[in-house]
């Protein structure tokens, strides 16, 4: 069993989506570490929600922040310091699917980002959304993390195809494409089960 981290050129890029069509593909459960902000319509409660399947578990958020903002500021906020060693990864006999916040150097506290709860044997899922300036937001977060040693690199695009800025990503980088899911014009279970068949191959090769 494979646990996949979902993180992304930034916030807002579609990782809830991504890991909601990846939980789908795969039958995987899903955990959140760290949320902040919407804790009443939460990224586990979306992808709860997405989610067809009935062999998913859905884990416990292990930080639940009240502001919606990097998490060392809402951490601070609540009065509270987001502590690694709290962080503990679920048991499960399940694939398992760990989205991040934000892109990977958003800090967690003074020392750690969440770039810190990725492991070496994780498949990382780099989401990447189309817009000016994403080429260089994906490259750079490509670079830090094979910075740090990190092996199984995938990406996804997220958003209306953009060729020359998927061909120009995957030649400067040898991280796998794993897929694109165009611009949705709804999300919901129906949509999340066809864009999970159109990348469940390229998921069991990765
Ligand atoms: N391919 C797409 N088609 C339609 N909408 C999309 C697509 N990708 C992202 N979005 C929309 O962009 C918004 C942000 O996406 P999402 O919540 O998945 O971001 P995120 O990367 O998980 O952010 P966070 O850092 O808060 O976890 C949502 O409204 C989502 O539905
Ligand atoms: C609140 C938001 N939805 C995410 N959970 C956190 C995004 C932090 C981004 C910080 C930054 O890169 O400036
Ligand atoms: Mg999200």
């Amino acid at each position: 069993m494979q646990n996949y981290f979902i993180t992304g050129i930034g916030t807002d890029v579609g990782k809830t989506l991504i890991s909601a069509i990846v939980v789908e593909a795969l039958q995987a459960d899903y955990w959140k570490p760290v949320q902040a902000g919407d804790l009443q319509n939460s990224d586990t409660h979306k992808v709860k929600n997405l989610v067809s399947n009935t062999t998913s578990h859905f884990f416990e958020n292990a930080y639940a922040l009240q502001t919606p903002m990097s998490p060392h500021a809402a951490a601070e906020i609540d009065d509270i310091q987001v502590d690694l060693s709290q962080i503990i990864r679920p048991k499960t006999t399940n694939n398992l699917v760990i989205e991040g916040a934000g892109g990977i150097l958003v800090p967690l506290n003074e020392k750690d980002c969440i770039i810190d709860l990725i492991q070496q044997k994780d498949k990382i899922i780099l989401v990447s959304r189309h817009y000016l300036g994403s080429i260089n937001h994906t490259l750079l977060s490509i670079e830090a993390l094979q910075n740090r040693g990190f092996k199984h690199i995938g990406i996804i695009f997220s958003g209306d195809e953009h060729p020359t800025t998927e061909s120009i990503i995957l030649s400067k980088t040898k991280v796998t494409y794993l897929g694109r899911v165009s611009e949705l014009k709804n999300i919901n279970k129906k949509t999340i089960l066809i864009e999970a068949e159109k990348v469940r191959g390229n998921l069991n090769e990765f």
